[in-house]
């Protein structure tokens, strides 16, 4: 040993942390990117995440089927403000080159801006009646969807997509997201374990979801498939809705509760990823690669008739 002069093993020392760095960076950094998630429920159903579709493949199966999607957006009251960004967002993202056809549901059909639609797309607009809870508006979407498939939507379209208004667009949704009956991730608890779910807890209640049950929480801005699978979904959420309020019980989330409790009944043959519905607020995760609609930040106590 003492023929080693100390510098030469100061040499060594430094040889060895610089390996023990090299090698923790190399695989924290590993640690760090790997971003792998869940692409396929327990029963089976695909969960869409970009990375496990072809785009260009998918469309080339569905665009010769010649279909047409329903989508069909509330904007009752002041949220009549919100239409232009989602309808211009959606002519430039929203099931490009497929026929779309908007159904738009208002109390102020005078307040409707004039978008330039592209080729093989339409809007319609329905009046429909104001009112002054916002948890109101909300809930009876299932039971105007419900009546609107049966008088016009299922003579006109083969798939639907029913959505939040107050969102945007801001990159490819297309026929990868088209299924049966499709739900999409709340972008709020794909991260939770489903005990912390705000599902409905209370037993009184048609939507009530025990502790340990539940798949994913579901969010009630986006629902999607055949039309006669979302018309079964609508009316069923409706009697339901309807059903506890004659019980004096209105669910935690309103429709979203009935959804949530239907779903758990029915397995989504589709899941879409909160790639589908992010919020504005919400930072960007590492496993969210694309945002391709998301919540605008609103104002409350400025847009709801009532808080
Ligand atoms: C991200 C997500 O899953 N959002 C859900 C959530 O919050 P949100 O806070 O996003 O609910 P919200 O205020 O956007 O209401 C839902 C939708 O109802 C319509 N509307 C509402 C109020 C009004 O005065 N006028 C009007 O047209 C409009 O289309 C709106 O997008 O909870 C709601 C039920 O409580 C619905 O389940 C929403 O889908
Ligand atoms: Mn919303």
């Amino acid at each position: 040993m003492r023929f080693i002069k100390p510098y030469v093993l100061l040499v060594i020392a430094g040889i060895f942390l610089l390996l023990g760095y090299v090698y923790f960076s190399f695989f924290s950094e590993r640690l760090n990117r790997c971003t792998d998630v869940v692409a396929v429920t327990p029963w089976l159903a695909p969960i869409v995440w970009e990375g496990t579709f072809d785009a260009v493949l998918i469309d080339n199966i569905y665009k010769p089927m010649n279909l047409t999607v329903a989508t069909t957006v509330f904007a009752v009251g002041k949220y009549v403000r919100f239409l232009q960004d989602f309808l211009e967002t959606a002519e430039k993202h929203f099931m490009v080159g497929f026929h779309v056809r908007y159904y738009v549901f208002t109390d102020r059909p005078h307040d409707v801006p004039s978008v330039n639609l592209s080729q093989g797309r339409h809007l319609s607009v329905i009046q429909v009646p104001g009112s002054n809870r916002w948890q109101e508006i909300s809930a009876r979407r299932m039971e105007i969807i419900q009546t609107t498939i049966e008088r016009q939507i299922r003579g006109e379209a083969d798939y639907i997509f029913c959505l939040d208004v107050d969102s945007k667009f801001h990159a490819h949704w297309g026929s990868e997201s088209l299924g049966r009956l499709v739900a999409v991730i709340h972008p709020g608890y794909y991260e939770q374990t489903r005990d912390r779910f705000p599902y409905e807890r209370r037993p009184a209640s048609t939507a009530y979801i025990p502790m340990d049950e539940g798949d994913y929480y579901y969010g009630g801005a986006m629902i999607g498939g055949f039309v006669e699978d979302v018309y079964t979904l609508a009316k069923v959420c409706r009697t339901r809705f309807e059903e506890d309020a004659g019980n004096s019980i209105e669910a935690a989330w309103q429709e979203e509760s009935h959804l949530n409790r239907y779903l758990l009944d029915n397995k989504p043959s589709k899941v879409l990823s909160p790639e589908y519905l992010w919020q504005d607020f919400k930072a960007k995760t590492k496993e969210v690669k694309v945002i391709r609609f998301s919540g605008v930040i609103k104002n409350y106590a400025d847009v709801r008739p009532n808080v």
